[in-house]
């Protein structure tokens, strides 16, 4: 059933919902879209298929937090062997009233009531070992003190950032299963549009093939394929109905002038129209449709609408294609008021300041500027919001 003129949160989640709707189509991993067995390395970016569960504890033995001495009972301490990092932990008791000279990792043996660093004791003229500074802290890390062994990690869906893919390492994990990267073509429609130089009056400079693919790529997307498509109702429906990526994103056509082609297309190749328009300005004309394994995110040609419309409902898509949950859009604080005389949701680039967001200049539509030196979008619900009021924020995947 077709969504009409859906809030711009409704809208979001749609678009999660129906990537990962898609993604979990059989259809869809009949073509080979299934899950991937990457190394660490080479998974890092990518987002986790299934729980992560610990193949060892972090960390595996009790071992010591500092160099120094481990000690059993009270000093002065008998001085044994030392232990350094990389030893394999040994059944030899420490008893008390003992002590061994002992580096910060290696294993503590059996009987240690605590490590006293090295800053705190010295070893006297007759070959004691005599703490000088007294210390309640046992300076022991326990084995299992970060993660017990059989727990999870992370749980699906989670991206793995460096830090989860050095603590999964830590744990003894080598390769993780992730989801395979959604391909994506983008078509860029419009006869007025050059691909270089300085238009002649009348033409319009394209600035979406230069940026809309690595926009897609920074939200965990393939792109394989960019191309420009005239004014054609026929052209539009051919590039449409050959797409066999798992997501199309279009530029322009999307309204009802004579030269915009978008809806008949996506209606000419059978494609189910899931959101039909988003209640925001700027990108209100934009659609979501579907025919068998591929999402089609139709943008309006201005650019600022086609940016909004990428960020509103192209990030959490391709999170839904990935497997990812949506983000949460938080709260920002106005530091000006903000009026919204229009139905609908007004989207507007802001900079933070020390007093609260600023809604930035220069940013109609079809404009660029203010968006160029934005920290972020927020929404303002119709009817205006006053310095003070706190308004939900959307993250700009780029900043
Ligand atoms: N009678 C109405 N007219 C319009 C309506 C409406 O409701 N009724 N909606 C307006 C809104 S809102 C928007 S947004 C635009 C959407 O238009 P389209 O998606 O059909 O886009 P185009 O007409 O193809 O282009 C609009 C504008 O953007 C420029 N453009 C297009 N592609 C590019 C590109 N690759 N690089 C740079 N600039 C581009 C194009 O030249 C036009 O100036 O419709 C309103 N009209
Ligand atoms: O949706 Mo349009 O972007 O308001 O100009």
């Amino acid at each position: 059933m077709t969504a009409v003129l859906l809030p711009w949160g409704d809208a979001r989640a749609e678009a999660h919902r129906q990537g990962g709707r898609l993604a979990a189509d059989t259809a869809v991993r009949d073509l080979g879209a299934g899950p991937v067995r990457l190394d660490l390395a080479g998974a890092l970016g990518r987002t986790l298929v299934g729980d992560l569960l610990a193949p060892g504890a972090v960390p595996g033995h009790d071992g010591a937090a500092m160099d120094g001495w481990a000690v059993a009972g009270e000093g002065p301490w008998v001085l044994g062997a030392a232990i350094v990092a990389g030893a394999v932990p040994s059944d030899e008791r420490l008893t008390p009233g003992h002590a061994r000279p002992i580096t910060t990792g290696a294993p503590v043996p059996p009987g240690t009531d605590a490590v006293v660093r090295s800053e705190d004791a010295a070893v006297d003229h007759a070959g004691f070992l005599v703490r000088h500074t007294p210390s309640t802290r046992r300076h022991v890390r326990p084995a299992g003190e970060e993660v017990a062994l059989g727990q999870v990690l992370f749980a699906g869906g989670t991206v793995l950032t460096p830090p989860r893919a050095a603590l999964a390492a830590a744990s003894g994990v080598d390769d993780v299963l992730v989801a395979p990267a959604p391909t994506a073509r983008v078509a860029v429609l419009g006869d007025e549009i050059v691909g270089s130089g300085v238009p002649r009056p009348g033409q319009v400079r394209d600035v979406f093939t230069h940026t809309l693919p690595a926009v897609l790529r920074s939200f965990g997307a393939e792109p394989v394929a960019t191309e420009r498509v005239s004014d054609d109702a026929d052209h539009t429906a051919r590039v449409l109905d050959a797409a066999r990526e798992r997501l199309v994103v279009t530029t322009g056509g999307t309204a009802g002038s004579s030269t915009d082609h978008v809806r008949g297309a996506l209606d000419r190749i059978g494609a189910e129209l899931l959101v039909d328009r988003v209640d925001v300005r700027p990108g209100r004309p934009m659609l979501l449709a579907r025919r068998g394994a591929t999402l089609y995110l139709c943008l309006p040609g201005n650019p600022m609408a086609a940016m909004v419309g990428l960020v509103l409902l192209g990030g959490p898509l391709v999170a839904g294609l990935l497997g990812r949950p949506l983000e949460p859009t938080g709260s920002v604080r106005l530091a000006v008021d903000v009026p919204n005389d229009r139905p609908g949701g007004l989207v507007l680039a802001y900079r933070a300041t020390p007093d609260g967001a600023v809604p930035a200049s220069h940013q109609t539509s079809a404009m660029l500027r203010g968006l160029a030196d934005a920290d972020g979008l927020l929404v303002v619900g119709s009817g205006g919001r006053v310095a003070g009021d706190a308004v939900p924020p959307v993250r700009l995947p780029w900043t």
